[in-house]
């Protein structure tokens, strides 16, 4: 349950990104690449720098500040790479900083579409494995299991939560994942995508459980390239270009000016 005292106060900081710069490193880019000369002759150039061995790097976030609050519900918004997957799984702590820090408070749990469940577990089975993995007690699981079923629709259409993952369309997992993380009370939610993957009908009922995870206290972050979505569920949008925030502000105003950029 949601801390009633952190709920009363007003702008309690949730999320600080200061300056942070993230940056992937390729191996085997140079010719020969997936030679076992070319792996012997990388280990013996160890300790030389990374281009001689062949190591590229991309330079995907390049030193974006934010303070997030609670009760925000964030849109990360911008074009095909320009690092709002990147930002996303930073933040949940999945990808070190090269340069600069992210503070969080409380573990941020990131929604991905491709969230990892067992395909080969029956849905059943994987909302009781998830729930674990978000730290949720087998009894709270249990209470809920009924609930989560419901909401992710996956029943409604025959009894497919007792049958693998992997007979199932992407858009009914997606619907299953993004209904197991929005069981439990986050304290920073981050979804990727996994609205515009369900039908419509779905993504209504998401957009509604985003608002009530808002009231619930904590932050939400959303990552879409559906500017409908974002302006349903968002109050503020962060707008990355090529690893850079480009504008941070309200929801209207930066989809206004987005929107320029795009020719929509
Ligand atoms: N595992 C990786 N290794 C190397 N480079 C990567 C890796 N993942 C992403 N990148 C690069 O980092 C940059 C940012 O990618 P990212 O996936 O964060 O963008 P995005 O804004 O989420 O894109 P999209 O809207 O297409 O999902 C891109 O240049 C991409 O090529």
């Amino acid at each position: 349950m949601a801390d009633p005292e952190k709920k009363a106060g007003a702008h309690v900081p949730t999320v600080i990104a200061d300056e942070l710069h993230i940056v992937y490193r390729v191996n085997g880019t140079r010719a020969g690449k997936g030679s076992a000369t070319a792996a012997l002759s990388r280990m013996l150039k160890r300790g030389s720098d990374d281009a001689e061995r062949g190591v590229r790097k991309v330079h995907a976030v390049r030193g974006v500040s934010f303070t997030a609050y609670r009760g925000e519900a964030i849109g990360l918004i911008g074009s095909n790479g320009s690092g709002k997957s990147t930002l996303l799984r930073a933040i949940a702590g999945l990808l070190p900083a090269e340069k600069g820090k992210v503070y969080t408070d409380g573990q941020p749990s990131l929604l991905g579409v491709n969230a990892a469940l067992m395909n080969d577990l029956t849905g059943e089975r994987n909302v009781i494995l998830g729930g674990l993995a978000m730290g949720m007690s087998r009894e709270q699981i249990k209470e809920r299991y009924q609930d989560i079923v419901d909401f992710s629709g996956i029943n409604e259409k025959g009894d497919f939560i007792t049958l693998p993952m992997r007979t199932y369309s992407s858009g009914m997992a997606a619907r299953l994942r993004f209904s197991i993380a929005a069981a439990k009370d986050h304290d920073v939610l981050m979804i990727d995508e996994a609205l515009a993957t369900g039908d419509r009908k779905f993504q209504k009922r998401s957009e509604e459980r985003i608002r009530e995870l808002r009231k619930e206290a904590g932050t939400v972050f959303l990552v879409s390239h559906n500017n409908k979505s974002i302006r349903d569920t968002c109050d503020r949008v962060l707008w990355l270009e090529r690893g850079e925030l480009r504008m941070d502000g309200p929801t209207a105003e930066v989809l206004k000016e987005y929107e320029k950029f795009t020719g929509k």
